[in-house]
């Protein structure tokens, strides 16, 4: 069975309009860069692979990862993680909170999983940090927590929406270099959206374009 992340013939329509008609295979370790104009439906596709197109869209083809067909699964068996433009960390939870969040359900007992959040904290550089207010972090240290949160989860693939899009220049190349090195040591197929040119050379992998047909 391939592994990685495969999208079979998958088409995503509005309407008469066709947005997205593509095949791909991203191996382990892999990245794939998606650049199209706004509106050409780049976070729809995203959608598409985790779950959550909204019913406005039509859908066909099939989406596999790790050879299993994840098309018709909900979202929170698919196990692909993703990564937006904004960290979205709960603001209600602690960052310790917010890391175990992301744990599998598997994990169990209170100790083992503040033991897994403390571990998570440290291979970022953010030891100590469990019980501090997401609000009080820097953006930098804020997008570590998000990927962590993330990859605790254990995906299976990793999807991109523009996450270093609001860093600035010096933290944006941190942490596009923490993003893409895991992926790779844990050998993640990854999706990265961007519009940004430097982000796609960055990940160094092959890039497509989407351009969808006039409506
Ligand atoms: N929930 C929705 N319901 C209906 N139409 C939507 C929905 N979300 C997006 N669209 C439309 O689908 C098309 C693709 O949008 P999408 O957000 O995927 O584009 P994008 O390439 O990610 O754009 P950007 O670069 O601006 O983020 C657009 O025409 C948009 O207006």
């Amino acid at each position: 069975m391939a592994e990685g992340l495969i999208l079979d013939d998958l088409r995503i329509a509005q309407g008469a309009r066709m947005l997205v008609a593509l095949n791909e295979a991203v191996g382990p370790g892999e990245v794939l860069t998606v650049m199209g104009p706004s509106g050409s439906g780049k976070s729809t596709l995203l959608a598409a692979i985790t779950g959550t197109l909204a019913p406005a869209f039509a859908l066909s083809g099939r989406v596999l990862l790790d050879g299993r067909d994840i098309t018709a699964l909900p979202p929170e068996s698919r196990r692909t993680g993703i990564l937006f433009q904004d960290e979205l960390l709960f603001p209600h939870l602690s960052v310790g909170g917010n890391l175990a969040f992301g744990l599998p359900r598997a994990v169990r007992g209170r100790a083992a999983r503040r033991a897994r959040v403390e571990e998570a904290l440290a291979e970022v550089g953010l030891a100590g940090f469990a019980g501090r207010d997401p609000a009080t972090l820097s953006g930098g240290q804020k997008a570590r927590v998000a990927l962590m949160r993330t990859l605790l989860a254990a995906p299976r693939a990793l999807l991109l929406d523009e996450p270093f899009s609001r860093l600035d220049a010096h933290l944006r190349d941190q942490v596009r270099r923490l993003v893409f090195d895991r992926a790779r040591a844990d050998r993640l197929p990854v999706l990265l959206v961007t519009h940004d040119a430097e982000d796609a050379a960055a990940a160094g992998g092959r890039v497509i374009r989407l351009d969808p047909e006039a409506p």
